[in-house]
């Protein structure tokens, strides 16, 4: 208690930075930030305080909001060893997925990191193109079946949603979670996928407790306690808990099977893996690989799926974006697939895919807390409240800091007066200086989409590639144009679109018709 009078009572070298007003004590701006239906416009009211700003936390904490791109360097690549995830998330993210690099930091995170980046290396990723292709024309025949052989309205978002889940089936594990069949036959993993995030923003009032319920008594003791809980989200989040560790264990005793039985022919990543791990030293435990497996399944699913689904929309509503891109790819296509390395160096289907993931990052924002007393540096200097001009920031130990790739990403010193339109030519020509000079620590195209540094998305170029190779199978099947419902885009951990159909579930319908039948 003591402790906590003195937080409230003292003052923080972090009062004398500008920011907006908290709306609530107990959610503070972080509440508003992640509201689905507020959350764009906080991010704009707050980016307009500058490149760093004072935010309040949950329970009137000192938070700052950031998107300087120096202390970005210093967050994600300089000083990663003391910025991480708060102990709450790691807490969180080791009852969701168990212990992977989610949830993992230090030297296992380090190890882990190194076990599995031979998977996503560009050789590795190169051999998942039959794969990606593969689930690309079930794609395709699925709507094409839905469709019936006229034109009509289909959700995109539930097919973007299938073949990202697919995508990581066939390109991650080699199986199939049969999600283009019939409802009754679908795995529910999909159905898992999609309810994870609800779900925990719904359990948001307990996540602060998380670290204590992770310290109490045994397993079993624990479990006892969520199944006992008379709370409806708490069994919710259960039921995707067990179902992703259920199918994740499946999917790992399926492989050893298949490779103890001489499989040596299967090019996906677990197959890749497990090969190099027999010979590994200090190679996975069974609970380390079932927890990758789900770490992999949530993190490219609902991303990639969002992902796609926007490029869709945009190019339904840029009619002549939409055609120039079928016109390069259907050059390309007369004979078939375009070949892997071919289609990484198509232009326009590049252009089309960074200006997406720029102007609208699935993932907006990220979370972290320093774990000793530090400095940030800054490119942009701000005025303080007392006048001074700030080229740095004095940060105390446990701040929680809010890293918003939105802002960073529209950021108009860095992007120019035009940061807010999707113009997919400006990838077309060389860059503005104000762009290389930033240099943003982002592990793509001077983009913070996926992040920078040890913790950066590993999976990038893997979803990458599957776009790639969906929009290909798309764009010369089908064209795409809006309907008449008004599609809004939410605010969450990962964004999602919903419209004014029937009710408020994630949703993105589009007008299709088919232009080469299969
Ligand atoms: C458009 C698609 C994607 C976007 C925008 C995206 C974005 C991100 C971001 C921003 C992070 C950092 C989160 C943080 O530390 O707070 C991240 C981490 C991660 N992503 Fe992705 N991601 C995408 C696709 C994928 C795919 C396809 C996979 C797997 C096949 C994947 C697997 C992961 C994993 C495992 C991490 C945790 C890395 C670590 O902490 O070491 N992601 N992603």
């Amino acid at each position: 208690i003591r402790d906590i009078a003195r937080y409230y009572l003292a003052t923080s070298p972090l009062d004398n930075i500008p920011g907006p007003k908290s709306p609530s004590f107990w959610a503070g701006n972080i509440g508003l930030l992640f509201d689905s239906k507020q959350g764009f416009k906080h991010h704009e009211e707050v980016s307009k305080y500058g490149p760093v700003s004072r935010i309040s936390g949950p329970c009137g904490t000192r938070a700052l909001y950031i998107y300087d791109p120096a202390a970005l360097r210093s967050i994600l690549l300089d000083n990663q060893s003391i910025f991480d995830h708060a102990p709450w998330i790691l807490a969180r993210n080791q009852i969701l997925f168990g212990p992977s690099v989610f949830s993992t930091v230090g030297e296992q995170h380090r190890r882990q990191r190194r076990l599995l980046n031979p998977a996503f290396a560009a050789q590795s990723l190169k051999r998942l193109t039959p794969l990606f292709y593969e689930v690309a024309h079930q794609l395709r025949k699925g709507m094409a079946a839905e469709l019936n052989g006229r034109a009509g309205e289909l959700d995109i978002l539930l097919w973007s949603a299938r073949a990202a889940v697919e995508g990581i089936a066939h390109g991650g594990f080699g199986q199939s979670f049969n999600s283009f069949a019939k409802t009754t036959d679908v795995h529910p993993i999909g159905k898992a996928l999609k309810d994870l995030v609800p779900a925990l923003t719904k359990l948001n009032m307990f996540q602060p407790i998380v670290t204590y319920f992770n310290q109490m008594g045994s397993g079993a003791f624990r479990r006892r306690l969520v199944e006992m809980a008379p709370f409806e989200n708490i069994q919710r989040m259960r039921w995707v808990v067990d179902t992703m560790v259920e199918t994740s264990t499946g999917i790992l005793r399926r492989k050893l099977e298949d490779l103890r039985g001489g499989d040596t022919c299967s090019t996906d990543m677990l197959s890749g893996l497990l090969r190099r791990d027999q010979k590994s030293k200090d190679d996975f435990s069974e609970e380390e690989l079932v927890a990758q497996i789900s770490s992999m399944l949530f993190g490219g699913a609902d991303t990639t799926s969002n992902a796609m689904a926007r490029i869709l929309q945009l190019l339904a509503e840029h009619p002549d974006a939409q055609d120039k891109l079928r016109a390069e790819l259907s050059a390309e296509s007369e004979t078939g697939d375009i070949p892997h390395d071919r289609l990484l160096e198509l232009p326009y289907l590049d252009a089309i895919c960074r200006e997406t993931l720029r102007l609208y990052p699935p993932a907006p924002m990220a979370l972290r807390e320093p774990s000793a007393d530090t400095t940030l540096p800054l490119l942009h200097p701000i005025v303080a409240l007392d006048g001074q001009l700030m080229d740095s920031v004095p940060l105390p130990k446990g701040t929680m800091i809010m890293i918003s790739i939105l802002s960073c990403n529209r950021n108009e010193a860095i992007w120019g007066e035009d940061a807010l339109e999707w113009k997919p030519e400006r990838w077309l020509s060389p860059l503005p200086d104000t762009v290389t000079e930033a240099r943003v620590p982002g592990v793509y195209s001077n983009l913070l989409t996926f992040l920078a540094g040890s913790r950066s998305c590993i999976g990038f170029s893997f979803s990458q590639l599957e776009m790639k190779i969906l929009l290909s199978i798309l764009l010369t099947a089908f064209k795409f144009a809006p309907t008449e419902h008004k599609i809004i885009w939410n605010m969450g951990a990962v964004n999602f679109p919903t419209s004014d159909i029937f009710d408020k579930s994630a949703r993105l319908p589009l007008q299709i018709e088919i232009i080469r039948p299969s």
